[in-house]
């Protein structure tokens, strides 16, 4: 290994996955395809490390001292850190010792006298190799495995077991059944939400396979989604929209309107004025080493949106100005995503390597641009992406679609908006506003947890959802359709929002507290990070149970327009491309995290999106 950090037979420290805790290792190998680091620990553990979990023995001494030097002249910021699957506080065990963990040191900010006792502690570990299992002890109704499992969830002190599953050089940390207790059920709400989110950082210096054909794809994609976007707002004022009949482009001057720049400006800034208000929950996402603050206060700016839009109408504004202004204001917020891209792009060059996304890594200059460098870019505390995500494109989306009731009555000569358009407006409604209320939940979904933030996410929160969500609204303007399957309509919708929701809200309770009680009854899968996947409940029956109930609502909200032309159905057939496009992003991504524990869930919940089918 010539020109690598490490080389093969050095001594250094190795952190252990999900953990702060660093023990000594000797490097075995390196391999240049995975950048992984093959280590040994003093007892023959194998584990493969990536180059930022591994110090030198002198730097990490010195940065030991350093820290417990700082400590020391410190005290009031001394916190206990309970954080770490691989941390324990217990006493010693008979059976709990391993020649690795004699050599574990604990890198938080303890004194070192403390840190000491710690030390010994957090060295209770035993390494045994795990049995391969019999195809029938993989089930899901697995109780063994179900009630270890729970004994790993309420139980942040309890000692951690380290199992080698020798077929594939991984591993698997395991709470020690006998441990039970609940301290961790009994923590506060913030220290439960750090214990839970102790995983392995997402963001590294290395970049993963790359998604959407890499640079050629990247481009072609940068230059379809603007020209789709385009076709689609043309496409639905045409009399008769379809593939064959297609629009004619306006002159070039008519793409321009400084007003309606304006416009998306002042909402762009009024929404991030309300997001830095100081209301609402505080969430923690904690981020290889950093803690990151977000304020949930989407719900409270929804209402605050709501009554100043209101208020501006009651004054004699009118919204029906982004009905006859689309094409410009679709232009105009174009252009702000572009230049958010730049801007995202050019600050991420000096984003440091934990800091950047895996995904858009890769030191390609377009698919980078695309993708999305930085992770988490913020400005002090103004989180860029969970902003843009949440608020002007989402609000946005419910205030043009308002617009359009309201186009629809002028245009149509109504006193009241169709049941068509009241039935559209209200299922669109009650999804944004349920993930306003759900805001939190954000902060464990791809997006926020994996995707760096670029052109994709910048175009696809300010452009693509609030002028294509909007296309059923904007079609039935001008297409009346009468309502004949009101109750089917509602029962799809129903049905779809209950599935969407109780499995986004089942995973979100899951990640934030594993030790939650209303969730004692759910079966789970350990995995090597100390996170657990749900095996049971909405997770056993699809492995995105999710996504299912979006589609089933996105059916809903196509319904209502009728059969006459394919364009109120486009939404449907995108976002089923989308989700399942998503579902391989996310199991490729879930296999680098979690492994043969992913594998062995994808074996117990063989289906990805509808059950029996796919
Ligand atoms: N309207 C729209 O345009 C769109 C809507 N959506 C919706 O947004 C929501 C979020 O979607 P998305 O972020 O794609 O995906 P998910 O919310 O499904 O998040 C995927 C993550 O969940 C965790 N996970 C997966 N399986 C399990 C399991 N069995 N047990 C516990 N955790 C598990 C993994 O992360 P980890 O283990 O690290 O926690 C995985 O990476 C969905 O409801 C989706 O329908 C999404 C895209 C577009
Ligand atoms: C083609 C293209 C440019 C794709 C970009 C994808 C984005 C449009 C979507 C990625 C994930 C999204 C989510 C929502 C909106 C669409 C995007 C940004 C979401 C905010 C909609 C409301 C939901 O309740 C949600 C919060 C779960 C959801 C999160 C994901």
């Amino acid at each position: 290994m010539p020109s690598l950090k490490y080389q093969a037979g050095d001594k250094v420290m190795g952190r252990w996955p999900g953990s702060s805790l660093y023990y000594e290792v000797k490097v075995l190998g390196y391999d240049a395809k995975s950048r992984l680091y093959t280590v040994i620990y003093k007892d023959g553990t194998e584990l493969e490390l990536k180059e930022q979990d591994i110090m030198s023995v002198t730097s990490f001494q010195q940065r030991t001292r350093s820290r417990s030097r700082s400590n020391s002249r410190s005290p009031g910021r001394r916190r206990s850190r309970s954080r770490s699957p691989a941390r324990t506080t217990r006493r010693s065990s008979s059976r709990t010792t391993a020649a690795a963990a004699a050599a574990a040191v604990a890198t938080d900010s303890t004194p070192s006298s403390r840190g000491d006792k710690k030390l010994k502690q957090a060295a209770e570990i035993k390494i045994s190799p795990i049995q391969e299992k019999k195809p029938a002890e993989n089930n899901s109704n697995n109780k063994h495995e179900k009630k270890e499992e729970n004994n790993m969830a309420s139980k942040a002190d309890a000692k951690v077991e380290v199992d080698s599953e020798k077929n594939l050089g991984r591993y698997n940390l395991r709470r020690r059944k006998e441990d039970g207790d609940s301290k961790a059920a009994e923590a506060k709400p913030e220290e439960r939400e750090e214990r839970s989110s102790a995983a392995p950082p997402a963001a590294a210096a290395a970049s993963t396979p790359l998604d959407f054909g890499g640079n050629i794809g990247a481009l072609v994609l940068m230059l379809f989604l603007p020209a789709w976007v385009l076709f689609l707002v043309l496409q639905v004022n045409q009399k008769d929209p379809s593939l064959t009949n297609l629009p004619t482009l306006p002159p070039l001057e008519t793409f321009w309107d400084p007003q309606a720049l304006g416009f998306v400006i002042i909402w762009i800034f009024f929404q991030a004025l309300l997001y830095t208000l100081p209301v609402g929950k505080v969430r923690v996402l904690l981020r290889s080493g950093r803690r990151l603050t977000y304020r949930t206060n989407g719900f409270f700016t929804f209402v605050v949106s709501a009554a100043v839009v209101a208020a501006a109408v009651y004054q004699g504004a009118d919204l029906t100005y982004i009905h006859s202004h689309f094409l410009q204001l679709t232009s105009a917020s174009f252009l702000v995503s572009m230049l958010l891209s730049v801007y995202l792009y050019v600050r991420s060059r000096s984003a440091g390597l934990d800091e950047r996304a895996l995904g858009g890594n890769s030191g390609k200059v377009i698919y980078d641009f695309f993708k999305g460098r930085e992770l988490n870019p913020r400005i002090k505390e103004f989180d860029l992406k969970f902003f843009c995500e949440m608020r002007p494109g989402l609000i946005g989306w419910c205030l043009i679609n308002v617009a359009m009731a309201l186009a629809e009555m002028k245009q149509q000569k109504l006193d009241a908006p169709s049941y068509s358009m009241i039935l559209v407006n209200v299922f669109q409604l009650i999804y944004v506003v349920d993930g306003l209320w759900n805001e939190e939940a954000i902060l464990t979904t791809m997006d926020l947890m994996d995707d760096g933030f670029g052109y994709m996410l910048a175009f696809g929160d300010l452009v693509w959802v609030p002028f294509t969500y909007t296309l059923q609204a904007n079609y039935l303007v001008s297409h009346p359709n009468p309502l004949i399957v009101m109750t089917v309509c509602l029962c799809v919708s129903v049905v779809g929002f209950y599935i969407f929701r109780k499995s986004n809200s089942e995973k979100n309770a899951f990640r934030r507290n594993p030790a939650d009680p209303r969730l004692s009854h759910l079966k789970t899968i350990p995995t090597a990070t100390g996170k657990s996947l749900l095996v049971s409940g909405w997770w056993g029956v699809v492995r995105h149970p999710n996504y299912l109930g979006d589609l089933i609502m996105a059916l809903a909200w196509s319904l209502p327009c009728g059969f006459s032309h394919l364009l109120p159905w486009y939404y449907i057939i995108y976002f089923l491309i989308l989700l399942v496009h998503r579902d391989s992003r996310d199991m490729n991504a879930c296999r680098r995290k979690y492994g043969s524990a992913w594998d062995k869930y994808c074996r117990t919940v063989r289906y990805r999106i509808i059950p029996g089918v796919y």
